[in-house]
């Protein structure tokens, strides 16, 4: 039955309640991880967590990349998804499917997940052709019917795609590093599965290849619109590919986020240090006000912020940080977050210079990047300020 309102006289009664329009359904993650764990038990019997406790939504169509320090556990994240480890514990979840869940004692095998998966190496047969290399997945699993003809027009679409047809009868050791890589993908993308785990798949091919590379996965992605989870160390890499970067420390999720979001507004001080370089002043909080603002007092003097860490109190230890691209040198003096420095050194490094300024007497060293070509003499006394709207505060 429809609702209906009917309206008294006087006052207003309702005589039916109304109920409020139904929210819009979330759309369905692409992949929904719940509580994921991962132990592995070290040679001296001790179980420590590779991931540990992971929650995560990866939704369709976006490039989430997983960014982390070395052994961080992205890896073993991305080898949960595929189903090549099983967790210790949580579920992960596909399109209303289970592929794991290790409290329902559910484990879908890699080959039963419509998922495919690139690696660092490019773990391509060497004994068969390239052709051979790309069509293989086409010939296992749910692919098994298609016959000679429609796997040939397939791969080849897919070859051409990543131009590299004319290699089809070549085997791999007759090819570059930069085109085996480019075979590797065109044998993840051939399945045409709609989730593509990719493992750090560019550090073995040299930087000019790497950038191409780069830039055509994401033209692929975007013109093929599958869901892509992309391990990296590398920072520029991940900001450049992702739609959201999700930072993993010591196998938990730190923060996730766009790249902007993360780069900008990082979640906690580990998260800032990681992702780009940053000038850091410690201090202890003075005042957190209702607009967010924060006041810390520092050996500097007192620093303004326009934002700080969620759940900051006075007195708290933190440490002001902002990004070296953000110092201004000789600017008009605006009041706070200004003072007198030292050039210590100055390098260009091409597309920008990077000078190190002692701060006063106080033997503090801020880093300031130029863009271009802009050498400042060493020893030469500048004037070095910085936004409140710049400044992020973290606790310590
Ligand atoms: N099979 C294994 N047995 C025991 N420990 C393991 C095993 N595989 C990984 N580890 C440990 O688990 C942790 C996470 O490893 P993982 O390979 O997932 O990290 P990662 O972030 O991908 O690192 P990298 O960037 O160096 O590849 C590390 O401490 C690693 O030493």
């Amino acid at each position: 039955m429809a609702n209906v309102v009917s309206l008294d006289t006087g006052d207003v009664t309702a005589r039916e309640a109304v109920a409020p329009p139904p929210a819009p359904a979330a759309p369905e993650p692409a992949l929904r991880i719940r509580g994921v764990r991962k132990m592995y038990r070290r040679s001296d019997g001790e179980s420590v967590p590779a991931v540990d406790d992971t929650t995560l939504d990866i939704h369709e169509g976006e490039v989430l990349v997983l960014l982390g320090a070395s052994g961080c556990g992205k890896s073993t994240f991305l080898r949960c998804i595929a189903g090549l480890e099983k967790p210790d514990a949580g579920s992960i979840e596909s399109r209303g499917k289970i592929l794991s869940s290790a409290e329902d004692g559910v484990f879908v095998p890699p080959e039963q997940r419509d998922i495919s998966m690139i690696f660092q190496s490019y773990a391509l047969w060497p004994h068969m052709t390239i052709f051979k290399n790309v069509a293989y997945p086409l010939t296992t699993g749910h692919h098994k019917g298609l016959t000679r003809e429609q796997i040939r027009e397939r791969v080849m679409d897919v070859l051409e795609m990543m131009g590299i047809a004319h290699l089809a009868e070549q085997h791999p050791a007759q090819i570059s590093g930069g085109q085996q890589q480019r075979v590797a993908l065109a044998r993840a993308l051939v399945k045409d599965s709609g989730i593509v785990l990719f493992d750090e798949p560019l550090s073995n091919v040299d930087a000019r290849v790497r950038d191409q590379l780069r830039v055509e996965i994401r033209e692929m992605q975007k013109r093929l619109g599958f869901t892509a989870v992309y391990v990296t160390h590398d920072q520029e890499e991940a900001i450049g590919m992702a739609d959201r970067i999700a930072v993993i420390d010591h196998g938990v999720v730190a923060h996730v986020a766009t790249p902007r979001e993360v780069y900008l507004r990082p979640a906690n001080l580990r998260v800032a240090r990681f992702i780009g370089k940053l000038n850091e002043v410690e201090g202890a909080v003075t005042a957190v006000r209702d607009d967010g603002s924060v006041t810390v007092a520092t050996a500097l003097g007192d620093i303004e912020a326009a934002t700080g860490q969620d759940g900051l109190r006075t007195g708290q230890e933190i440490a002001a940080v902002w990004r070296p691209d953000r110092t201004v040198l000789n600017g008009a003096d605006g009041g706070g977050n200004c003072w007198p420095g030292t050039v210590r050194t100055s390098e260009f490094y091409g597309s920008f210079t990077d000078s190190r300024i002692t701060l006063g007497d106080r033997d503090h060293e801020v880093m300031h990047w130029a863009t271009g070509d802009v050498p400042l003499e060493t020893g030469g006394s500048v004037r070095l300020s910085v936004a409140p709207s710049d400044v992020r505060v973290l606790a310590r």
